[in-house]
């Protein structure tokens, strides 16, 4: 898969297709809110499944209710690629199962 540093055209097509998605500080960035902590920590370690999988890592912040993601690509100076946005598209498939909105 390319790491290649999308451009400006290509990131706000992706984001057109990722709702509750947007990049802040130059990082591709969702959170969620879930039923509860259990829930919570549930959608954290199937993120870390799918991260272990896909060998890209986001910045997760497992919350009381909540779970934050934050990701770039570290090997592209912290650009964001077609990496990242493949994980957003991997982690909305799996996060509705855990209530997650
Ligand atoms: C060696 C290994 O492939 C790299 O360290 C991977 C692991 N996970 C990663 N995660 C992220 N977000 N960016 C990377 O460049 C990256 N590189």
């Amino acid at each position: 898969m390319p790491t290649q540093p999308l451009s400006q055209k290509e990131i706000e097509d992706r984001l057109r297709e990722l709702p509750g998605w947007s990049v802040e500080d130059a990082r591709l960035v969702r959170s969620y809110r879930l039923p509860d902590h259990f829930a919570a920590t549930a959608l954290v370690v199937h993120v870390a499944q799918v991260q272990q999988e896909l060998n890209h890592h986001s910045d997760l912040t497992l919350g009381y209710d909540s779970v934050a993601l934050a990701v770039h690509t570290h090997s592209a100076g912290g650009a964001l690629t077609e990496k990242d946005f493949a994980l957003a598209e991997r982690v909305e498939a799996i996060a509705p199962g855990h209530g997650a909105h």
